[in-house]
């Protein structure tokens, strides 16, 4: 090989390894099926490190099994799935577990165990990955992972049944931050809440990315959530991800559902509320949503 050929070999090597290490969770030729019906099919999907990534789609289009394929809950019938680099995709062995660790999940609805108290909730992923953590540590983390969610520190010793929508939301949130994750996964967090509860859900999902450095997979209905937190979004039809992109990228295509979605009378609004936001946070920077 020439001088000239090798320099450029090397410098496409260190290329790709730069992009491999700015990918937080890679998804290769996805199938997923149950019985007859396939709901994935070479679904391909990559998540960048530090991005929102919202992932939008029709009622059914395996949104969810996409995220439990990833997170080790449904093995998929063919395809390839890396987290931070590692293969995920039956393995049990501590590089898994290590990997594991990394990531928090909100479950949709919170799916908080209603026996325990919120504090008891945050603290069962620290019991179950550090056992040898001691009952007065454990209790100081899961108080700080309370406070971080908005929730006042009286919520700790509150049960699920007594708290509104909005704050089991944030105490499934608390619980998924649990173990300091680096990789957060969010299932309709804002489904069922009202919409100034929403707005503040998001806000705060946006403060703890940014302050946290965090990757968010983020399944939402909710444009109000793509218009003005996601940094990009997925669309999942026809079995796979058919366009991933910022809005304004996914606008420039001309699949029908993705004009539909975004360009409909709800999308249309959602542009306009978030035009409206930053013009006010121009005026007064101060009051303006982060
Ligand atoms: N454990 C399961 N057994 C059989 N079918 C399943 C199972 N889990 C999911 N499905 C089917 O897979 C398809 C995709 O489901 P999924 O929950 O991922 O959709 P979704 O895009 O998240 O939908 P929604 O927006 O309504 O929450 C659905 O048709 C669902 O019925």
């Amino acid at each position: 090989m020439a001088p000239e050929e090798e320099v450029a070999a090397e410098e496409a090597r260190v290329g790709e390894a730069v992009e491999q290490n700015d990918i937080a969770i890679s998804v290769r030729g996805l199938k997923n099926s149950f019985g007859d019906q396939v709901v994935h099919e070479g679904l391909d999907l990559d998540v960048r490190k530090g991005e929102i990534l919202g992932v939008v789609g029709g009622s059914g289009t395996g949104k969810s099994v996409l995220m439990r394929s990833i997170i080790g809950l449904q093995t998929p019938d063919e395809g390839e799935i890396h987290v931070f680099g590692e293969s995920m995709i039956g393995r049990l062995d501590d590089e898994a577990l290590a990997i594991r660790k990394r990531w928090g999940v909100l479950f949709q609805g919170g799916a908080l165990f209603s026996t325990l108290t919120v504090a008891e909730n945050v603290e069962v992923p620290i019991r179950e990955y550090y056992p040898h953590i001691g009952a007065e540590l454990r209790d100081e983390i899961a108080a700080y992972k309370i406070r971080m969610t908005g929730l006042p520190a009286e919520a700790g010793p509150k049960y699920p049944a007594e708290l509104s929508g909005g704050m089991k939301k944030r105490a499934g949130l608390a619980r998924a931050l649990a173990l300091d994750p680096d990789l957060l996964f969010l299932d309709e967090p804002t489904a069922g809440l009202d919409p100034i509860g929403a707005a503040a859900f998001d806000d705060q999902t946006r403060k703890l990315q940014q302050t946290l450095g965090l990757t968010v997979f983020l399944i939402t209905h909710d444009l109000d959530t793509l218009f003005s937190i996601c940094d990009r979004v997925a669309v999942l039809a026809d079995r796979k991800v058919i366009a991933v992109g910022t809005i304004d990228e996914l606008l420039a295509t001309d699949h029908p559902w993705i004009q539909e979605y975004f360009n409909g009378p709800r999308g249309r609004a959602a542009t306009a509320a978030v035009a409206r936001e930053s013009g006010k946070a121009a005026a007064h920077p101060s009051d303006g949503r982060q």
